[in-house]
């Protein structure tokens, strides 16, 4: 169905950036063949997946002949308020379908009209395969009154997921009335261990800082061990690659850059610009990190396994990686298809969000007769 209908998305898509601003977000508004194509290869992934509702997860046996079993079902309807990315509209939509819940979308004002003409395509393919198109609804209305009245429909939604900025995030937590799974923003880091390769850091660095300077997952500030900033901190110089770099006192004496403040430590550019902090241990560079994360995705370069395994336990994020980028931190990326979001809070759901995310289990008890004594 997206397919098909690639002009009449892209005319849609036109007319939200016609209206749109310049800025580095603006990137994630963009629809055009490449993207529409891409968005229907990542539903027939989901399409694709395995089907897991109605399994039973594990079952046993009571002494008193009671078979008890744990059955994954779906949460039922599902609120997501998230950005002008209209990607999302589709991930989200065909995300709760597959895991069998409806939902009610309200993606960013921005993207209007991509977003109702999205929804109106993926309504007509649920009924021309006997689905009701009510499973997918989208509030048209683009006001943020909208978008607040969603935070207290308890007679209506079984859960809301509120994706974007720290904006929205507290809005939601001050207003919410229903239950809520909060993804968040990413100051994401990477860490350059004495033990790392250089070269793989670079190369890691440049991924997660330039491949898509505008996404959560992009890294944000970097941090190198002393031992090896010297000769790292020059290489990265003389890439010229178009960072604006803002460095602590230390970084400043070894490379040409912005001095950093303490809160560019706590910012998430979206951007083409990385803070960088030099430590003298490991221990130094995981307390830095956990005080200034947001908790989203974190990666260590190093060879050496004790380091990287004290990384891996101690860093208290959604995503913690080893010698990787935090690029990966995505549904596609994880093998989920798409993610709904990347959760960092801890309940009920942690990192990339997929089909089991969006469902529950409930008890299932088989008897023959039993009472309780
Ligand atoms: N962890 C994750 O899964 C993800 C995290 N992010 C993070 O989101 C941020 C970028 O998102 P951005 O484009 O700025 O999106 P925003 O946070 O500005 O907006 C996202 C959605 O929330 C609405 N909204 C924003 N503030 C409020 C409010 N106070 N009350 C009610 N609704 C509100 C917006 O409506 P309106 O259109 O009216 O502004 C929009 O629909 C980055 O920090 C990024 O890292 C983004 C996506 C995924
Ligand atoms: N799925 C994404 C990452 C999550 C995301 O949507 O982030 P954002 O662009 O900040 O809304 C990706 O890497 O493509």
């Amino acid at each position: 169905m997206l397919e098909k209908n690639i002009d009449s998305i892209v005319s849609a898509n036109a007319k939200d950036l016609a209206k749109a601003a310049n800025n580095p977000m603006l990137d994630r508004l963009i629809l055009n063949e490449e993207r529409i194509i891409a968005i229907a290869d990542a539903t027939r992934k989901i399409i694709d997946l395995p089907d897991i509702l109605g399994n039973i997860d594990k079952m046993w046996q009571r002494p008193n002949g009671l078979k008890i079993g744990q059955q994954r079902v779906p949460l039922g309807l599902v609120g997501i308020i998230y950005e002008a990315r209209p990607n999302v509209t589709v991930d989200a939509a065909v995300l709760c379908i597959k895991s069998g819940n409806a939902c009610l979308l309200r993606g960013g004002s921005d993207a209007i009209y991509s977003n109702l003409e999205l929804v109106r395509l993926m309504r007509l393919a649920l009924k021309s395969v006997g689905l009701p198109a009510e499973a997918i609804e989208i509030i048209s209305d683009p006001s943020r009154e909208s978008a607040t009245q969603m935070m207290k429909l308890n007679q209506y939604l079984d859960v809301l997921i509120p994706r974007g900025g720290a904006g929205l995030i507290k809005s939601v937590v001050q207003n919410a009335t229903v239950p809520v799974i909060e993804t968040g923003s990413g100051n994401c880091h990477i860490y350059i261990d004495e033990y790392a390769d250089l070269e793989m850091g670079l190369d890691i660095l440049f991924n997660a800082k330039t491949q898509r300077p505008s996404v959560c997952n992009a890294c944000e500030s970097l941090v190198v061990h002393s031992k090896v900033a010297n000769e790292f901190l020059t290489q990265l110089a003389e890439q010229n690659t178009g960072i604006e770099l803002r460095g602590d006192e230390r970084t400043q004496a070894i490379i040409p850059c912005t001095p950093a403040t303490d809160e560019d430590f706590y910012e998430e550019y979206n951007d083409l610009i990385l803070s960088i902090k030099i430590v003298d241990g490991l221990d130094e560079a995981i307390d830095h990190i956990n005080e200034h994360s947001t908790k989203h995705s974190e990666s260590i370069v190093t060879k050496d396994y004790k380091n990287s395994q004290k990384f891996l336990q101690r860093i208290n994020s959604a995503v913690v990686y080893i010698n990787a980028s935090t690029r990966f931190t995505d549904g596609y990326e994880f093998g989920f298809g798409a993610e709904i979001g990347i959760s960092t809070q801890k309940l009920h759901a942690r990192g990339p969000m997929g089909i089991e995310a969006l469902t529950t289990t409930k008890y299932i008890v088989y008897g023959n007769g039993q009472i309780r004594k």
